[in-house]
């Protein structure tokens, strides 16, 4: 080593550098010193890098913790609107292919009652058979529940009557630490299908999902369901998602997969204030 080689001048640098305690020393103990003057400096590097990385880690932990907060927040500020369609105001009605409806957004609890009765006939309809294909099986009390969960909104399509037509039961809602908008359910009546208004519906979510700062318009779809597989991946382009457990190494054969579609991120300016083409009408 260096300052061993050099004498006292740069025994005492050393000493110096590495802000150690002077002891009055003879020549002869000097090199066992030094020896372990340089194992204790050795130690208080290896202590030095270590607490470095601790406090790396630390500082990489405290990140995480205000980015989950971050994404908790804005599933709250997403579900404290009162009408998260407000904004699209041009979305509100559909008059297409023959087909006349008005939209509307609102929780599960400000929904009358025979909607949401209509809501679950119509699922049960069009989806037992399919739960019964799969691994879940139907039941009534469990889709109920999930239906009626305080969490609940639903965007509902009523024709010139009133009577509701089509609906979308959808959350603002954290999965897998990521602000998300999960649509849990789209059921169409047959007569209004295959007339652009499904399609219609699932772009108003994922406006939505802009407008209120969520990462993904998420779903779940039975492989069994050609129709819910079609539209959703050739005609609106969702994707199998990361969390979807046929992404996975299992090899389980599952009966669903997980899709869904990430949002572009709002820019700083829109964020405070300005509002998108689809707010203004002119989508
Ligand atoms: C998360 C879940 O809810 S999964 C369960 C999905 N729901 C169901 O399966 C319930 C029964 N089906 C339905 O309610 C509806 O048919 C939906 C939601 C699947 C589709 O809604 P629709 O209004 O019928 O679809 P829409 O008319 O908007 O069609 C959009 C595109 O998808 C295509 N598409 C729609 N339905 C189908 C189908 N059955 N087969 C193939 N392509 C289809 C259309 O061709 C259209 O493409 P285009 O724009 O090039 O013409």
């Amino acid at each position: 080593m260096r300052h061993r080689e050099t004498g006292w001048l740069s025994f005492f640098y050393f000493y110096y550098r590495n802000n150690l305690p002077f002891l009055a020393l003879s020549g002869k103990r000097c090199e066992v010193v030094i020896h372990q003057t340089e194992h204790i400096v050795r130690h208080k590097e290896v202590m030095g890098r270590k607490s470095a990385k601790s406090k790396e880690k630390k500082q990489k932990r405290k990140e995480e913790s205000a980015k989950l907060a971050a994404s908790i927040q804005k599933v709250a500020d997403a579900n404290a609107v009162e009408d998260p369609l407000a904004p699209f105001a041009a979305f509100r009605k559909y008059d297409r292919n023959g087909l006349c409806v008005t939209l509307d957004t609102r929780r599960v609890e400000d929904c009358e009652r025979d909607t949401v009765e209509w809501a679950f006939n119509l699922t049960k309809d069009n989806m037992q058979t399919l739960y019964e294909e799969s691994d879940w099986g139907w039941n009534d009390r469990d889709k109920r529940e999930e239906m009626t969960d305080s969490r609940a909104w639903y965007l509902v399509a009523k024709d010139q009557e009133g009577k509701p037509v089509a609906f979308i039961h959808f959350r603002f809602d954290m999965e897998e630490d990521e602000e998300v908008l999960y649509c849990y359910e789209i059921q169409l009546e047959k007569a209004v299908r295959r007339k652009g208004l499904g399609k219609f519906m699932m772009q108003i979510l994922e406006l939505m999902a802009h407008r209120y700062g969520m990462r993904k318009v998420m779903l779940t779809s039975f492989k069994h369901n050609p129709d819910g597989q079609d539209f959703f991946r050739k005609k609106l382009k969702y994707e199998i998602d990361e969390s979807s457990p046929e992404a996975s190494l299992y090899e389980e054969d599952f009966t669903y997969v997980i899709l869904s579609k990430t949002i572009p991120q709002k820019s700083p300016a829109k964020a405070n204030g300005a509002t998108s083409k689809a707010e203004n009408g002119t989508s």
